[in-house]
């Protein structure tokens, strides 16, 4: 997919995959905004990205998804700034068992809100020119791994049911959208040091047992997403043992 001249979001873009995930947008020509709940920190990302691509091609708003007020005002920003938008990625999320609240808010709400905002400023039938949705689960959004994240996990299973819908919806191709769900294995990035899981040292056991992702196999997992421009709804897992791996719906959704 050629990324010269298109515009992208990226929620919780400060750190980690979602820091990682505008760079490779960037690189690829793309102008991305940048928004995190951490402002000096996601001020930091975009001052470093406008030095090495370009003083207009990264902004930074702050957004906590959570709030459905302050993602509908950072979209209006964003389209004031950069007149148009392509590709929203749907990142930002918290293992914080201890909140399965919080929890549901950021990882499943603020995808839900963050898609439907994505839709009516992508959808051609309302003024936009269509894109691409990206909303980042996990495999613990597939498999149930272990009994130490359930909120977590129930938030993900969330997403990869909510994304899976909306692929499916009908209506989609005229809206001229595609959709979807890339579920990274654990991977190193600054959560697995600050993860709240329920049984934290069998969390920590399994993390060992199992590996972790180095960030650049989950980007390449991501743009294989942005660029496989044929697929709509795919679920796409990245483990260190498996690599990069696409996943059908177990039962197909019913035709109408
Ligand atoms: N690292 C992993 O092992 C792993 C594995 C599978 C899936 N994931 C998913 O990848 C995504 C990114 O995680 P990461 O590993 O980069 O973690 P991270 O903690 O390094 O980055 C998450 C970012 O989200 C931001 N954030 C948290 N709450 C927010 C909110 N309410 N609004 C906006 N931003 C908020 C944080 O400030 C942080 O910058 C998450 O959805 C996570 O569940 C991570
Ligand atoms: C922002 C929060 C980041 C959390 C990182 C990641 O999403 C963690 C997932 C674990 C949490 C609960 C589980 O069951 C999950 C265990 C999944 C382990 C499965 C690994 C399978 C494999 O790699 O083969």
């Amino acid at each position: 997919m050629s990324l010269a001249g298109k515009v992208a979001l990226v929620t919780g873009a400060a750190q980690g995959l979602g820091k990682a995930f505008s760079e490779a947008l960037l690189k690829r020509g793309a102008k991305v905004c940048v928004t995190d709940v951490k402002i000096s920190q996601g001020e930091a990302t975009v001052a470093d990205f406008q030095r090495q691509y370009g003083s207009d091609k990264a902004m930074f708003i702050k957004c906590d998804v959570a709030s459905a007020d302050e993602f509908e005002r950072t979209f209006k920003v964003l389209l004031d700034n950069f007149g148009h938008l392509d590709i929203v990625v749907n990142n930002a999320g918290i293992l914080k068992e201890h909140d399965p609240i919080r929890t549901i808010s950021v990882n499943l709400g603020g995808v839900m809100t963050g898609t439907n905002l994505a839709i009516k400023a992508l959808s051609k039938e309302h003024g936009g020119r269509g894109g691409l949705i990206i909303n980042i689960a996990s495999v613990a959004g597939l498999t149930a791994q272990a009994y130490f994240g359930p909120a977590y996990t129930g938030t993900k299973f969330g997403v990869v049911g909510f994304t899976r819908c909306w692929a499916f919806n009908p209506h989609i191709e005229k809206m001229g959208l595609r959709f979807a769900v890339l579920c990274p294995s654990f991977t190193k990035t600054d959560i697995l040091n600050s993860m709240d899981a329920l049984y934290i040292d069998d969390a920590h056991k399994l993390v060992a047992q199992l590996g972790i992702n180095p960030v650049s196999t989950v980007v390449d997992g991501f743009m294989e997403l942005v660029d496989n421009e044929q697929c709509n709804g795919a679920v796409v897992t990245v483990t260190s043992k498996e690599g990069i791996v696409y996943h059908k719906q177990p039962l197909a959704p019913s035709k109408m």
